[in-house]
């Protein structure tokens, strides 16, 4: 589903990127790691066809993302750590605004059967996107990945400022999307969130992919000790 082969960025003499293999199949949920700066942004801008390859390519449902850039939006759904929605619309009518233009006419009952599906609470339909939570708009966001039926999905620290159980409905919400069959690349600095939701992870440093892991394969504590491995920390000697 989500393919990069010698995926490369440059910015002048800067690499953001260095030739990054990785491949997240259907129904993979592959996390990725590492400090400011790592290349987690760039990889997935280059994915979302935001930013262009310095060499390398990137495959979205066998598509190269550079030749088709539209026909790979198609199967994709994009949440950031702030997702913009319309604040003076409501969940329903952003929605309805959100899956249009992604060629999807909706009733208002598949809209809000989207939305409780999501785990966005019935009340919270009709109101104004500007009185959600961040918890409540990353619903919203999950909503127009189903709506859209997207077949992976791109998130750029999507539980950062989350409270622990919005953060934890959030990962279940991933894993429900997970038994669908959706492809998921996560980039984030929660090491508790990728040991428990992740089906793979990979540990980058200065825009290389440095360690790839089966999250089933470790417990959190050598993750831990993996990632500051990777980042070669020292022991903290009190
Ligand atoms: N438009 C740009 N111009 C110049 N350098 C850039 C640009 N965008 C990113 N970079 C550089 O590329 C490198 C990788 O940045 P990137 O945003 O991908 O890191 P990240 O792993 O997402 O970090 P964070 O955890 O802080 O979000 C950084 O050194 C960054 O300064």
């Amino acid at each position: 589903m989500i393919i990069t082969n010698n995926l490369t960025k440059k910015y002048g003499e800067q690499t953001a990127l260095d030739h990054l293999e990785l491949e997240v199949k259907q129904g993979e949920i592959y996390c990725l790691l590492g400090a400011n700066g790592a290349g987690k942004t760039t990889t997935i801008n280059l994915l979302l066809g935001f930013i262009e390859p310095t060499s390398g390519s990137a495959f979205i449902n066998q598509l190269n993302v550079q030749e088709n850039p539209k026909e790979t939006k198609r199967f994709l759904a994009y949440i950031p750590e702030n997702l913009m929605l319309y604040p003076s619309l409501s969940a329903v009518e952003n929605l309805d605004y959100f899956s249009g233009i992604a060629g999807k006419k909706l009733s208002d009952a598949d809209l809000k059967g989207f939305l409780a599906e999501a785990g966005l609470q019935t009340d919270a339909f009709g109101m104004r996107i500007s009185t959600f939570s961040k918890g409540m708009r990353q619903k919203v966001g999950i909503a127009i990945a189903l709506a859209k039926d997207a077949k992976v999905l791109l998130l750029d620290e999507p539980t950062s400022g989350l409270d622990p159980k919005a953060s934890n409905e959030f990962g279940l919400l991933l894993q429900k999307l997970r038994t669908k069959g959706v492809a998921t690349l996560m980039a984030t600095h929660d090491l508790f969130r990728a040991k428990e939701v992740g089906t793979h992870i990979g540990i980058m440093k200065d825009g290389s992919l440095r360690q790839q892991l089966v999250a089933e394969d470790i417990s959190l504590s050598e993750l831990e000790q993996a990632y500051l491995n990777t980042m070669e920390y020292k022991e903290l000697v009190l």
